[in-house]
């Protein structure tokens, strides 16, 4: 039981003797704390020195990671073990970024042929697109590609293609569309041409609602200007591990990318998930995206708990959450091109750390994922920023930017990063009594108003952040970062014997949502739910006039 470790009652003492110190005296004390808190992989510094630690966190921290078996249930994932034990399923999407020669086994068998054979079949899809081989119903290229998916089929490749427009291969645009609302697929498809638009319906299981949902309208969108049944062939391809299901759909297998269930939904852009990502930058860039995850998969195995970095990010998020009582974790990207950022490791982290279940059955008496949102920077600054440097919460935030960024137009990165630095500092230090009461008296305000003002404009700081800060934002380093929060939500998993791999949670909602359908197709009132959701149907029936 986690907390009953010797690691976490140790942490829980040392908590009580730490938890008052301020980072502003950690920082005077300790000159050399940016370079004993600080590591780098594949040009991304990992400034961690701004956290309430000292070595002897950090030390208690590791402990705890060996004693909750971190190092053994890693070994375990990179050797195709069915650690997903609710499904029985190996996770394994390190195997579609392996660039080593070690072999990846699932139940005994290589993976590697299979993956290996679909990367090539993406090669020669992208080749022939991008050749302009691959011809529409009536003789053209394509020009728009449109992902239809949702949850893991959607947000990694959306987040990926917006973070790597500057590498978009020229004449060809990349569109997606998930929410069931037919607004998205209208406000998608309305200035598109069907006789050069490319489908991918992008679904692990081909059978969740609000993709088949949009596929069909998008089929008969084509079907509607090219009126004859072949076209499907030639403006749709499916990215699935159910082939009976695609073949049903009408497409065929053919033109089936196939990926596999020990890919698990939210780490799924490494397979063929990303074809969307390939064809917009290309398959060398797809690949060096899967290498930049390569480097961090050898990093997270290889390196030592003390040296690793997603072990590191992991073991600070659960000393915030665990001991601290932090509720949340904001992702900050200062990189425009990052703006889905957070939102994808909305879905990859709290889809799978959300759970409260552990692997005896037990439920578990600790807390599991934080609330993980954000914005990019500067904007959040003039928007919920406020509460993070005053509020009542405490919000550990990781910090992101590009050294060099895409675009030398006047001073715009200089004032980015300056904000950028100024930010976590800022947080760190907070404003002191001192210093606001000085502040005030050189804007000459008189003495009671600054009595009066003071409480409000001083704030403690003590905030903790990370800073990720790497050279340019190239598909390999954004490979590296998307596998560095990856591993660390996995570390953490471990550490809260929870199966970050399932989502059981998510299918009530589905399941209500089946029968609700049926009411609202249906004649009568609905009567068999809760006052509220029955109020709720039959004012919608009355008000569309469905009901008398
Ligand atoms: O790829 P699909 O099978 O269509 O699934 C899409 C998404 O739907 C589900 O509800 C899961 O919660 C997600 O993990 C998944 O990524």
């Amino acid at each position: 039981m986690l907390t009953q470790t010797k690691a976490w009652q140790d942490l829980s003492k040392h908590w009580r003797d730490v938890s008052g110190l301020h980072m502003r005296d950690l920082f005077a004390a300790e000159p050399d704390r940016f370079e004993r808190f600080s590591l780098s992989v594949e040009n991304i510094l990992f400034d961690f020195s701004k956290n309430r630690i000292t070595d002897e966190t950090l030390k208690l921290l590791f402990d705890l990671a060996r004693e909750t078996g971190v190092e053994e249930k890693r070994e375990r994932m990179f050797a195709g073990e069915a650690i997903n034990f609710t499904e029985g399923r190996s996770v394994l999407h390190v195997a579609l970024r392996n660039f080593s020669d070690r072999p990846m086994p699932v139940a005994g068998k290589d993976v590697m042929p299979q993956v290996r054979r679909v990367l090539q079949q993406m090669k020669r899809f992208c080749a022939q697109v991008h050749s302009g081989d691959w011809l529409g119903y009536s003789g053209l290229p394509v020009r728009d590609v449109v992902n239809i998916g949702i949850g893991g089929s959607d947000l990694g490749p959306l987040m990926v293609t917006e973070a790597l427009k500057p590498y978009g291969q020229k004449g060809l645009r990349v569109h997606f569309v998930s929410n069931v609302d037919a607004s998205h697929l209208t406000e998608t498809l309305k200035d598109l041409n069907p006789e050069t638009t490319l489908f991918l319906i992008a679904s692990k299981t081909f059978s969740t609602q609000e993709t088949l949902t949009n596929a069909h309208s998008a089929r008969d969108w084509l079907l509607g200007a090219a009126g004859d049944e072949r076209a499907v062939a030639k403006h749709f391809v499916a990215l699935s591990s159910h082939v009976e299901r695609v073949r049903r759909f009408g497409i065929d297998p053919q033109n089936m990318f196939e990926f596999w269930d020990w890919v698990g939904g939210r780490y799924s852009l490494w397979s063929a998930i990303g074809l969307s990502i390939a064809l917009y930058v290309g398959m060398d860039q797809f690949e060096e995206l899967l290498a930049g995850a390569h480097i961090v998969d050898e990093h997270f195995r290889q390196e030592p708990l003390e040296s690793n970095i997603p072990v590191i990010m992991g073991l600070l998020g659960i000393w915030y959450a665990n001991f601290f009582g932090a509720k949340s974790h904001a992702v900050l990207p200062y990189d425009q091109y990052l703006h889905r950022f957070p939102a994808y490791l909305q879905q990859g982290d709290m889809e799978s750390n959300g759970k409260r279940v552990r692997s005896n059955g037990q439920p578990v008496q600790w807390s599991t994922g934080p609330v993980v949102w954000g914005e990019p920077g500067t904007n959040g600054q003039h928007a919920f920023y406020q509460l993070i440097h005053q509020g009542t919460h405490l919000v550990p935030a990781d910090f992101l930017a590009a050294v060099v960024g895409p675009h030398p137009l006047g001073r715009h990165h200089a004032i980015l990063l300056s904000n950028f630095f100024a930010q976590p500092e800022a947080l760190m230090k907070g404003r002191t009594e001192q210093e606001a009461r000085q502040e005030m008296q050189n804007a000459d305000l008189d003495a009671n108003e600054i009595e009066r003002l003071l409480p409000h404009r001083q704030f403690p700081g003590n905030r903790p952040s990370n800073s990720f800060l790497y050279r340019k934002l190239t598909p390999r380093t954004l490979g590296s970062l998307i596998a560095l929060y990856e591993h660390k939500i996995f570390v953490q998993g471990a550490i809260w014997d929870i199966n970050s791999f399932d989502q059981w949670g998510v299918e009530l909602g589905k399941q209500l949502a089946g029968t609700i359908l049926q009411e609202l197709e249906e004649e009568g009132a609905a009567n068999g739910h809760d006052a509220s959701t029955n109020g709720l149907i039959n004012y919608y029936k009355k008000s569309s006039g469905r009901l008398d």
